[in-house]
């Protein structure tokens, strides 16, 4: 579980973008948790300080009971436990050609040689990009580039992978296969914290939600408890998933998925 004690955190003196938040995330063996929230609330902010990029200016992060520590050797055990592929993959990207960059990571945890081969190239065999192994990376798609940067973190094996906009720049097909890649990483027992502004995405993929706003968790919950709140959805510009909209307008039940719903209703 990695739980934040009464986090604040401000970029300068006069704003705070983080006030006194507390959160347990994956209490109850949830996996995959979705931050929501409007522009500019602070859910990449949240994810910097998750991962120890940016430092609370007051209270604590615990990872298992363990409080973060900030040292050289702290930053590298949370590395370990919690990965981030960023919202714009060129800002995760240290070489040229796919494989090295694949290999990154792990070159700076000392792994041997054998082994990064070896997991790298499983890697890539999993997210379905073995061909462009040798290729230069500035020559891919923007999908393309997204899955180099999933590959990045994934290789690594961290118990957490925090997804920011994951979806953002996918065509349709690309959106189906993150859906199906954050199935494959829960298989393997990994847990996701995700952000996105994709609504419908989100309340298919994820099984617990936090709502950020005002600089506070306004809101966390389920699916129900969080979607069927129009109003405050719409207070924080963001829009109820479809399925929730079905659900209240025609008095359907509240499905989770396009497929459920076809399936129940079609009979
Ligand atoms: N490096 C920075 N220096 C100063 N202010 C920043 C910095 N990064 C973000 N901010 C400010 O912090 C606030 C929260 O930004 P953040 O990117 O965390 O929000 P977000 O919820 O991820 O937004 P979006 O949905 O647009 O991605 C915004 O007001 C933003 O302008």
């Amino acid at each position: 579980m990695i739980e934040l004690r009464h986090v604040s955190f401000s970029y300068d003196d006069k704003h705070k973008i983080l006030d006194d938040v507390s959160m347990k995330l994956g209490h109850d063996n949830q996996s995959v948790i979705g931050i929501i929230g409007h522009n500019g609330a602070g859910k990449s902010t949240l994810f910097l300080n998750l991962v120890g990029e940016l430092k609370p200016t007051a209270g604590e992060i615990f990872v298992d009971g363990h409080k973060v520590e900030y040292s050289k050797k702290g930053l590298r055990n949370l590395r370990r436990k919690i990965g981030i592929v960023f919202q714009n993959s060129d800002q995760q990207i240290f070489y040229s050609i796919v494989k090295d960059d694949v290999a990154f990571a792990l070159r700076n945890l000392k792994v041997s040689n054998d082994e990064i081969k070896q997991r790298v190239e499983r890697v890539l065999r999993e997210l379905d990009i073995s061909n462009l192994k040798d290729q230069p990376i500035q020559y891919l798609s923007g999908g393309q580039k997204k899955r180099v940067a999933i590959a990045g973190i994934m290789v690594i094996g961290s118990e957490w992978i925090l997804l920011d906009e994951p979806t953002s720049g996918l065509d349709p097909d690309g959106r189906l296969r993150m859906k199906k890649l954050i199935k494959k990483l829960i298989a393997n027992g990994q847990k996701i914290i995700l952000s996105s502004h994709d609504m419908d995405f989100m309340y298919e993929v994820c099984d617990y939600f936090y709502l950020l706003g005002n600089n506070r968790i306004l809101k966390e919950g389920n699916r129900e408890n969080v979607f069927n709140d129009e109003q405050l959805l719409k207070e924080n510009n963001l829009e109820q998933p479809w399925l929730v909209k079905i659900h209240q307008k025609l008095g359907l039940p509240l499905y989770t998925t396009e497929q459920e719903l076809f399936a129940e209703q079609g009979k």
